[in-house]
């Protein structure tokens, strides 16, 4: 089995150890070193455990003749060729459900974050400016703002609810109505939910269809006043329409926890008190991280003892 080091915790790769035998590949690493470990190990590996960051991607799986599974520690596939999975009969887990509730969090924090402007203003308390310059300027309401969801799947939802205590009316879009948002307002294209809408949050799973799905005609409909949240997948938002945007003042605010080409964040944004800015870490508490890597390796077992898979997806 081979496990990317990078991202995965110390709890999944004791529980992996003890189980089967890892090789760990430091996916940062020169690719000369990568590609030499991949060639001594490519017959015994039989399962690839991947990350939000690093999958399983044609080239990899390509070099794995053995390869059986590949059981993701993240809800996101985006980066399993899931095609090629499904073409030579490799199976496809994922951690679904366990860290919504996480993801969800984040996003509400994102929003208030964002609307009242929490980072900049413990800023200014923590470097002595409050004594000295007096209050921080007025921020914006949070409470009953129209919260817009792309993509109303298990986390949309998630965030829906906490944003409903909070008083917010809720649209969303999605392909189709879905019976279980009854009482929220469909918006049939994606520019029309921005135009209506005060927060507009990507939540839906990265695929060909939802790349970029945010572009100019969407930050332009969401407006000065509007308010980007995305916890989905950087690839989601044309970043360098949202950076200008953000620059010019034809968007009011974001709050986000992906990026087009992680760990690296358009400095542009650094200095602007209107953007928050994670490190990708909707699924980082320790609660969803343990329940992520019992799921990881609950899939291995259960496809190694030929019994039904806790989470499929191929
Ligand atoms: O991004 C995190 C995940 O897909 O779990």
């Amino acid at each position: 089995m081979t496990c990317s080091s990078v991202q995965v915790q110390p709890y999944l790769l004791e529980a992996l150890e003890e189980k089967f035998t890892l090789h760990k590949l430091d996916t940062t690493t020169e690719p000369d070193k990568a590609a030499r470990f991949l060639r001594s190990h490519r017959d015994s590996i039989r399962a690839v455990v991947g990350t939000a960051f690093v999958g399983a991607d044609a080239e990899l799986i390509d070099q794995l003749p053995n390869l059986e599974i590949v059981s993701s520690y993240s809800v996101g596939v985006d980066k399993i060729d899931l095609a090629k999975c499904k073409e030579k009969g490799i199976r496809v887990t994922n951690c679904p459900d366990v860290s919504t509730d996480d993801v969800a969090d984040l996003a509400l924090g994102l929003m208030l974050a964002v609307s009242r402007r929490l980072c900049p203003i413990d800023r200014y308390v923590r470097s002595g400016l409050w004594s000295k310059l007096g209050d921080y300027e007025l921020t914006t309401k949070f409470s009953g703002k129209t919260v817009g969801i792309i993509g109303p799947g298990n986390i949309g939802m998630a965030i829906a609810k906490r944003a409903e205590a909070f008083g917010c009316p809720i649209s969303y879009f999605s392909r189709s109505k879905k019976p279980a948002c009854i009482n929220y307002n469909y918006c049939p294209t994606v520019v029309d939910l921005a135009a209506n809408c005060d927060i507009l949050v990507v939540a839906c799973a990265l695929t060909p269809d939802t790349r970029h799905i945010i572009n100019r005609d969407v930050i332009d409909a969401l407006g000065p006043e509007g308010v980007l949240i995305n916890i989905g997948r950087g690839p989601h938002v044309d970043e360098a329409e949202l950076v200008s945007a953000l620059l010019e003042g034809r968007l009011g605010g974001a709050g986000l926890d992906v990026f087009q080409d992680e760990p690296n964040v358009p400095e542009e944004l650094f200095k602007l008190d209107n953007v928050v800015l994670m490190p990708h870490v909707g699924s980082a508490t320790v609660e969803a991280r343990k329940a992520m890597a019992d799921l990881v390796v609950g899939n291995l077992e259960a496809h190694f003892l030929n019994k039904p898979l806790l989470t499929p997806v191929v």
